[in-house]
């Protein structure tokens, strides 16, 4: 492991899937990063993370520094945070408590416009960007996760404070830098918000397709009629996107979808959500961005039949 000295503090609020790989491959890379846990706390204390990765092979972090309330964190200048968007807003009084005065909160989640709840939270002097995670990781077990492919994360500033332009382009600069030191790609986004949108077009149809009708994603592009139904909610994504004023790339649906033919069958987070009887991320994933349309006038009216089949589903499992 490479020196610590001059390397930014990176603290992680939700050592799960996502933030526990983040997390793990930036400790590797020489960084000096912090974990926040809740039921796995003491679990991760006693034996630290383990990732059986498919790209990176098994990988151990032990000891972690591991904390159970951030109160006992020290002031990091970036906080990863790695929960579901369900639980934002309870957050923020953890991550005021974790972050230097002008630290870097990146939202490592999925769904729309997610980092708008928690601004008005958050100390103006913050700065608040959103990380596009491309990967497939869950958990298997306290502190052990399953990376099956990619890992990608691409970084864009959504708010802070007043500075120049070129000021927050280096903040998301910063960012990706920390990811591609630690061996893992990641871009600049220029655009947060159309960033978001571009994910969506995967996680539409895919994150509520698994829960609905119980399958991964192997056997969804193995059947004819669930591909008609995955490219027919691809193509709405990209017509709302439109609506909101963002052209998605021609192509870009088409390549997701054989993209997916090549993956290792993955369950995505929302069902491992769903068996586990957690609350799904609805809101970010299907409510902002149908609602975002309808005001753009545009109406998605299979992306609303899924929402709302997934709603009932989703009321009836807690
Ligand atoms: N998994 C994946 O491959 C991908 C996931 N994403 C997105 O990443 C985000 C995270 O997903 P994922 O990592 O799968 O989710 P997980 O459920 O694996 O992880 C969430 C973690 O947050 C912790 N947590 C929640 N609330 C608190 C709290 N108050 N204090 C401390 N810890 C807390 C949970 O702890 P506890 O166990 O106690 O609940 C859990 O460890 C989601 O938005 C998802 O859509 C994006 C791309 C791919
Ligand atoms: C789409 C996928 C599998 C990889 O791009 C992912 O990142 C997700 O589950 O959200």
């Amino acid at each position: 492991m490479s020196e610590t000295v001059n390397k930014p503090v990176v603290g992680i609020i939700g050592t799960g899937a996502i933030g526990g790989f983040y997390g793990v491959m930036l400790a590797r890379a020489g960084f000096d990063v912090h974990f926040l846990l809740r039921s796995e706390f003491c679990a991760v204390a006693e034996r630290g993370l383990q990732i059986n990765s498919a790209v990176h092979g098994p990988l151990t972090l032990h000891p972690a520094n591991t904390y159970s309330a951030a109160e006992d964190m020290p002031p990091c200048d970036w906080l990863l945070v790695g929960t579901k968007t369900t639980s934002n807003v309870g957050l923020a009084p953890a991550i005021i408590q974790a972050a230097k005065p002008d630290a870097k909160v990146l939202l490592l989640q999925n769904g729309l416009d997610v980092e708008d709840s928690l601004r008005p939270l958050l100390a103006d002097s913050l700065h608040l960007l959103g990380g596009l995670c491309l990967i497939c990781v869950h958990r298997d077990g306290p502190g052990l996760i399953t990376h099956q492919a990619l890992g990608a994360v691409n970084v864009g500033y959504h708010s802070g404070p007043a500075i120049a332009d070129a000021a927050r382009q280096a903040i998301v600069e910063e960012g990706a830098g920390l990811f591609r030191a630690a061996g893992i790609d990641s871009q600049a986004m220029a655009n947060l918000h159309q960033a978001r949108w571009q994910k969506l077009v995967w996680n539409i149809p895919y994150n509520g397709l698994s829960v609905l009708l119980g399958a991964g994603t192997t056997p969804l592009m193995a059947d004819a009629d669930s591909r008609v139904l995955i490219q027919a909610l691809m193509a709405e994504v990209v017509r709302g996107a439109k609506a909101c004023g963002h052209d998605i790339a021609p192509g870009y649906a088409d390549y997701l979808f054989t993209m997916t033919e090549k993956m290792p069958d993955y369950w995505p987070s929302m069902y491992h959500d769903f068996r586990h009887k957690r609350p799904l991320e609805l809101e970010a994933i299907y409510a902002r961005p149908l609602a975002a349309a309808k005001a753009a006038g545009c109406e998605l009216s299979r992306i609303d039949a899924l929402y709302r089949s997934l709603c009932f589903i989703d009321r009836g499992n807690l």
